[in-house]
């Protein structure tokens, strides 16, 4: 029988371990994404995903060993990177960096670092400051390697796993594990940005992992949202500015703002050599290159947002400016008042009736417009007598 030699190409940015091994430490990974990973302190979102079946090799891509140097995933190297890049900068901001791990496991949000472990599903929410964000998802600060491993072993401890005949803890749930990073700017004013390693659960066909009961119940809800993932993919690639159906899925949804908008993305496709994976490998390949195919354009994230202290700040400068305004307005009206009351000055140069000045120039208006009717009334007084006085005269002599 003659073999089909026709070979399917794919063309991608990089490729680690093939012809094999080449390329192919944590180190030599990581480069690819060190640009997304400092992006982040300049405001933007970064999102790392990795994808492909059970056993691929993602969650070592992404974490790796935690304790060790050499094969510290991209999450260590990450917040290596952050902390170098914040000794860099040297404006004088100041930096804040949190950590979440949440999973979206059957379609319900979990939180991983809560100590809470029955807690309810968490809603992906629009937050002024920050964009999407998963409301109620315990957020811890990490300042340094010990901390992240630490916060990172507790929350893929809770994360759900099970046995399949592929891989012997086998990923269960998607896991979103979050560097957000929060930079004061030297004028006050706040950036946010966020990294999100996006740690896919296996993309394998149900029937290669034999899975039965709640495991074959995860794994279709697992393909479903998988699918999502796809159609947003694929949409992102055909129609950028079309409808995209984020809400499809919660892995989608929660995922909206870091595969579009202001955000940087690296896919990393995890794929087995062995041909009994054949399909499995072709059906990963084919996923990336169609997100290979997406052209978002990035938008430059604004370096101060709402509640910053640029608002502040203009706020500071409108009252100032009102201020000024309102004390020229005084002094405009005192002048113009020494003008309307203006007070002859005595020989020393003192203005009349100075001992009286707190009472206002306009008592002494008043004074001076009364006396003149005061004097009329005595002249008419007088006159009166007068008339008085000749009438009397003359019915005395007449
Ligand atoms: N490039 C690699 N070098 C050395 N070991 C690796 C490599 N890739 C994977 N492994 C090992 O293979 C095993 C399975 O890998 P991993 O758990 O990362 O797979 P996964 O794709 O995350 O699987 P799942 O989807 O079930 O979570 C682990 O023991 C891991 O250490």
């Amino acid at each position: 029988m003659m073999q089909d030699r026709s070979a399917i190409h794919f063309s991608f940015d990089k490729v680690h371990g093939f012809p094999s091994g080449t390329g192919n430490t944590q180190a030599e990974v990581f480069c690819e994404t060190r640009d997304i990973v400092q992006s982040v302190l300049h405001g933007f979102n970064g999102c790392i995903m990795a994808y492909g079946q059970t056993g691929s090799g993602k969650t070592h891509t992404l974490v790796g060993d935690l304790s060790s140097s050499a094969d510290a995933g991209l999450l260590t190297r990450s917040l290596s990177e952050l902390a170098r890049e914040i000794g860099r900068i040297e404006d004088g901001s100041t930096f804040h960096v949190d950590i979440s791990v949440v999973e979206i496991y059957c379609e319900v949000i979990k939180d991983l670092l809560s100590t809470n472990s029955g807690g309810a599903s968490l809603a992906v929410q629009q937050d002024r400051e920050y964009g999407l964000i998963i409301a109620g998802a315990v957020k811890v600060a990490v300042a340094n390697k010990g901390e992240l491993e630490a916060l990172t072993r507790q929350g893929l401890a809770r994360r759900t796993v099970a046995s399949t005949c592929t891989n012997a803890a086998s990923s269960r749930s998607h896991c979103l594990i979050t560097l957000i990073v929060q930079r004061r700017l030297p004028d006050g004013g706040l950036m946010h940005g966020k990294l999100t390693l996006v740690d896919l659960a296996g993309s394998e066909r149900q029937d290669k992992t034999r899975a039965q009961g709640v495991t074959f119940e995860e794994g279709k809800l697992i393909n479903k949202s998988l699918s999502a993932l796809g159609n947003v993919v694929n949409a992102l690639a055909d129609n950028p500015s079309g409808h995209i159906p984020y809400r499809d899925s919660k892995l989608t949804r929660a995922l909206q703002d870091t595969l579009g908008g202001k955000a940087r993305m690296a896919l990393i496709i995890c794929c087995s050599p062995a041909a009994s994976d054949a399909a499995e490998t072709l059906s990963s390949l084919r996923f990336g290159a169609r997100a290979k195919g997406i052209m978002t354009s990035l938008q430059v994230p604004s370096e101060r947002k709402a509640g910053s202290s640029e608002l502040t700040q203009q706020l500071a400068a409108a009252l100032q400016a009102n201020k000024q305004l309102r004390e020229e307005i005084a002094e405009r009206k005192a002048a113009a008042g020494q003008s309307v009351t203006r007070i002859p000055s005595t020989h020393d140069g003192r203005p009349c009736g100075a001992a009286r000045q707190d009472a206002g120039g306009l008592e002494q208006t008043s004074t001076s417009l009364w006396k003149p009717a005061w004097l009329l009334v005595v002249d008419l007084l007088t006159v009166a007598c007068c008339l008085v006085s000749l009438h009397c005269w003359l019915v005395y002599y007449l």
